[in-house]
């Protein structure tokens, strides 16, 4: 079952595409991250961006034309993968086929989590350092991942953060994560982020596993929408 669901901490050199599709894809998004990367920090002519501009445009239109596949539920559907192949690839923190996901790459070594990220300028908060709300998604999204090692994993309940110190961009981030306890379908799980050695934020997560599968999710949330 849990297998099934997912498994975030296959070694890095397992870790490759379910299919071909997440394979080209992976590339196209690293390529979208470089280009976004590029663009924080360019300084070309007014010309040059709206010849860019124009260009993506055109590439944007490519894709829309292809054939399109929406969300996971989608893609395992489509056959593109297992529930937990296809958040590795989608995961908008650890997804390699997402160009939002810085990627955070994860891994486990006994009752302890562990996980990597470089942030660059695209998660600039305050001058120099890695804007509050992401550190606050890489912990949303690697905690709800070390509660997996619990094996009743569950939604964000609660997510307390301590940020202690400025979390520098653009140098290597190192996490880890472990559960504290489970009560019932609650599962509580810390962790903590560090940058050069120096612990720069703390969080104590509380994961809750719903009632229903999490695969019929996102029928029950459409329900739940008014209509309109
Ligand atoms: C199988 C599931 C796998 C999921 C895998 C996801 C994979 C992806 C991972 C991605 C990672 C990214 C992750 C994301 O981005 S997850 C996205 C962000 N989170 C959400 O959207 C969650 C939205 N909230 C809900 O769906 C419900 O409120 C939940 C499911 C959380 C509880 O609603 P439910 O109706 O089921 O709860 P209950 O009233 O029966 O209470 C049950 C117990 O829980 C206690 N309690 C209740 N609420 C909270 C709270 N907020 N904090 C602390 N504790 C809370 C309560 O006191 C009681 O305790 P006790 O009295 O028994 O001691």
């Amino acid at each position: 079952m849990l297998e099934d669901l997912h498994n975030p901490f296959l070694p890095l050199d397992e870790r490759t595409p379910a299919t071909p599709l997440w394979e080209a894809k992976r590339e196209l998004a690293q390529a979208v991250r470089d280009y976004t990367e590029a663009l924080m920090t360019s300084a070309a002519t007014p010309k040059q961006m709206a010849d860019m501009s124009q260009w993506l445009r055109e590439a944007t239109a490519q894709l829309e034309q292809s054939p399109r596949i929406y969300g996971r539920n989608g893609y395992t559907e489509a056959g593109e993968g297992t529930f937990g192949e296809v958040f590795q690839e989608v995961g908008p923190l650890c997804g390699h086929s997402n160009p939002i996901a810085p990627p955070l790459e994860m891994w486990a070594e006994g009752d302890t989590a562990y996980a990597r990220v470089n942030m660059g300028w695209r998660y600039e908060g305050p001058p120099g350092c890695v804007h509050g709300g992401f550190v606050a998604a890489l912990f949303d999204e690697f905690l709800g991942m070390a509660q997996f090692m619990g094996g009743h994993p569950g939604m964000t309940g609660t997510l307390s953060i301590k940020y202690r110190r400025p979390t520098p961009l653009n140098v290597p981030l190192e996490l880890s994560a472990w559960i504290e306890r489970s009560e019932g379908r609650k599962t509580f799980v810390k962790g903590k982020l560090e940058a050069n050695g120096v612990v720069t934020a703390e969080c104590e997560g509380i994961f809750i596993r719903p009632t229903q599968p999490v695969t019929e999710l996102r029928d029950a949330v459409m329900k739940e929408q008014p209509e309109g």
